[in-house]
């Protein structure tokens, strides 16, 4: 089939937010994904591991409709996102939240104005008022009560990653990508970032798709993982089948990160509920 075709949908099950239906990505003479196929279940964390160069952050442009597949078919909600324009792109768009790595925020703007953006651009019939009440209780619900007017070079890296969040929840999107959330963080902090991207994932019933190089944040986090190694999804399973399972390669990609995911245990293992029975806290204070 030509790339971009329409086509049938094949039998999608219902718990696939997104399918991603034999991909394949060539830059000029470069292949660079080789036929990836991966559902990614509504609600659900899936991690996409992989060495550098492996094609991860081709994956996710795709899945966001920043670049187009060559053969195969990317299916969000059940809809073929291939050979939609830029309008029809841009409705399908909405349903995705970004959380960058670093955060990416706006140096000059302050965390307010920051995390307001998004409905300012997108949301030009907004009052000033519902913005305000919008962003200060999103703030708020992250713990970060009174840091509105602080600009983010104020701000500790886990508070600047939860403004980043903020940021991305401002749409209220159905699928939200993280890329890779806890590179450059200390243990602590990724440990918190972990519990965030449960915690939002529970709070606001989002499916999770992260991007990550971080073995132990993949076994704490992952419902499924998806090693991508040169193009190619060589395995996939919860963090202990690819630790334990009949992958060869995954196993050793595995014990060469040096961690092992009965040493680490899901987020909802370790945690108490909190009165008001949400799975994680919030540390106001990282
Ligand atoms: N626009 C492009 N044109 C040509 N080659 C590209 C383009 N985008 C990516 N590539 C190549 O595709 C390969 C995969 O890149 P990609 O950035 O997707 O990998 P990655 O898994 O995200 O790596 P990393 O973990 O280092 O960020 C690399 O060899 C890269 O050079």
């Amino acid at each position: 089939m030509s790339a971009g075709a329409a086509r049938q949908a094949p039998r999608i099950p219902p718990e696939d937010h997104v399918f991603v239906d034999d991909v394949k990505k060539s830059f000029g003479t470069t292949q660079v994904l080789k036929g990836v196929t991966m559902h990614l279940r509504r609600k659900e964390t899936a991690v996409i591991i992989g060495g550098s160069g492996a094609g991860k952050t081709t994956l996710l442009r795709l899945l966001i409709g920043l670049e187009k597949p060559t053969s195969g078919h990317i299916w969000v909600d059940g809809e073929d996102i291939g050979p939609l324009g830029e309008r029809p792109m841009n409705r399908v768009r909405q349903k995705f939240g970004m959380v960058f790595q670093y955060a990416a925020l706006l140096d000059s703007l302050n965390i307010f104005d920051n995390v307001a953006f998004p409905l300012r651009e997108h949301r030009k019939h907004m009052s000033e008022k519902d913005i305000r009440d919008k962003v200060v209780s999103m703030l708020n619900l992250l713990g970060l009560e009174n840091k509105e007017k602080r600009m983010p070079s104020e701000l500790s890296g886990g508070q600047r990653k939860r403004v980043g969040l903020a940021r991305a929840l401002m749409l209220e999107p159905k699928i939200l990508i993280y890329d890779e959330p806890t590179s450059g963080l200390d243990p602590q902090t990724s440990r918190m970032v972990d519990d965030l991207i449960e915690e939002t994932r529970d709070r606001f019933g989002v499916t999770s798709v992260v991007i990550s190089h971080d073995m132990a944040s993949t076994f704490r986090i992952a419902h499924q993982a998806f090693l991508v190694i040169q193009g190619q999804v060589v395995a996939s399973g919860t963090p202990d089948e690819l630790a334990y399972g009949e992958s060869e390669i995954a196993r050793e990609f595995i014990a060469a990160s040096g961690v092992a995911p009965d040493r680490v245990g899901r987020v909802e293992n370790f945690k108490q509920a909190p009165e008001g029975g949400a799975a994680v806290r919030y540390h106001p204070s990282s």
